[in-house]
């Protein structure tokens, strides 16, 4: 399972935690301006925008995961299982790769309101990377700086839902997860009052209990409303520092303790890694699974202007501060 979030203090954030039982050797990869993009059916790229984000490089080829733009433009791809049908190749249309969309994209928009522009002649076509790495299911959160969108090629065709609360998680589709916020609409952070009955004395007993109803599960279902109500309702100071550390607070109330998601053959799903891209600055935060310490890289350390890719390995053992 995955969750992807947006938030907003003085500058944007846009990230994710990667839920899985396995993991590639992913990278925080910069794909600078002049590196040639390869696609498949639509028109390759000599020059772009920049790009950041979490990829698995094959081949020389960034496969991103999640990354954002140097206008800010972001997009992660979450696992859609079941609900994912990608298309056979159509005469006329745009034909994207689904993973080419991130770099199709990010190469060229700037904004979300451009990105749905463009969206509209798209065919996300039923087409692997190669033999090994063939397509998974996905549907992909897109943000910009101020609103976010969520598309989903299902059976039907492909959708592009505003996306209000800036959360995705996995399955069902989309529609039904903010419907399924309806349910919640009694879920406060005040303090609750007696609305059960006054034939009986109740008292609230400990701080919290305004909350009381929300999932604690790791289902996707319950990730997407505990995720939104966190974020909807956080509140941090406007600084880097504290906007952060509130953005891994957020994705830490959905984090996936190594146990509690057992999948086939005793692996068990864990947060693989957590990220957090300040869509303003260009600046990729991670923390991994057992390395709570925040890294950071920063786009604009790079050479912007080559045509090579530059990777950054994960620092994934934990870094403990000792203090005696
Ligand atoms: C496994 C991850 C989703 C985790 C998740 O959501 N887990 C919920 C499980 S559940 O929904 O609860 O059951 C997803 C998210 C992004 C994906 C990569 C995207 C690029 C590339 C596309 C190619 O075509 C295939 C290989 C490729 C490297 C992909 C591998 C893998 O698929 C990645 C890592």
């Amino acid at each position: 399972m995955c969750t992807a979030i947006t938030y907003k203090t003085v500058d944007s954030y846009f990230g994710r935690n990667l839920d899985y039982y396995f993991s590639y050797t992913e990278t925080v990869t910069i794909t600078p301006r002049n590196y040639p993009f390869s696609f498949q059916s639509v028109k390759n790229m000599e020059s772009h925008y920049a790009i950041i984000g979490m990829a698995y490089v094959v081949y020389d080829y960034p496969l991103y995961y999640d990354a954002t733009n140097e206008k800010g433009l972001s997009i992660a791809g979450l696992n859609f299982p079941d609900n994912a049908e990608y298309k056979d190749f159509a005469e006329g249309k745009d034909n994207v790769a689904p993973y080419e969309l991130i770099p199709w994209i990010l190469g060229q928009c700037e904004t979300v309101e451009e990105t749905k522009k463009l969206l509209k002649n798209v065919n996300i076509w039923n087409v692997n990377f190669n033999k090994k790495l063939i397509s998974t299911p996905l549907h992909w959160l897109i943000a910009d700086k101020d609103c976010s969108i969520t598309v989903e090629c299902v059976k039907e065709g492909l959708k592009v839902y505003d996306n209000s609360v800036g959360v995705l998680t996995n399955n069902p589709t989309f529609d039904f997860q903010m419907f399924n916020l309806n349910n919640y609409m009694k879920v406060s952070k005040k303090e609750p009052t007696n609305e059960f009955s006054n034939k009986v004395k109740l008292k609230e007993y400990c701080s919290g209990m305004g909350g009381i109803g929300l999932p604690g599960d790791l289902s996707s279902v319950s990730r997407f409303v505990k995720a939104a109500f966190t974020k909807l309702n956080s509140i941090s100071g406007w600084s880097e520092s504290e906007s952060i550390s509130q953005f891994f607070h957020i994705l830490g109330s959905v984090a996936q303790q190594r146990g509690c998601v057992c999948m086939q053959e005793g692996k068990y799903e864990i947060t693989i890694y957590s990220s957090c891209c300040n869509m303003d600055k260009g600046i990729y935060y991670y923390t991994t699974y057992e390395n709570s310490q925040i890294s950071a890289v920063n786009m604009y350390n790079e050479d912007l202007e080559s045509k090579v890719l530059v990777s950054y390995p994960l620092i994934k053992g934990q870094q403990i501060n000792k203090q005696n």
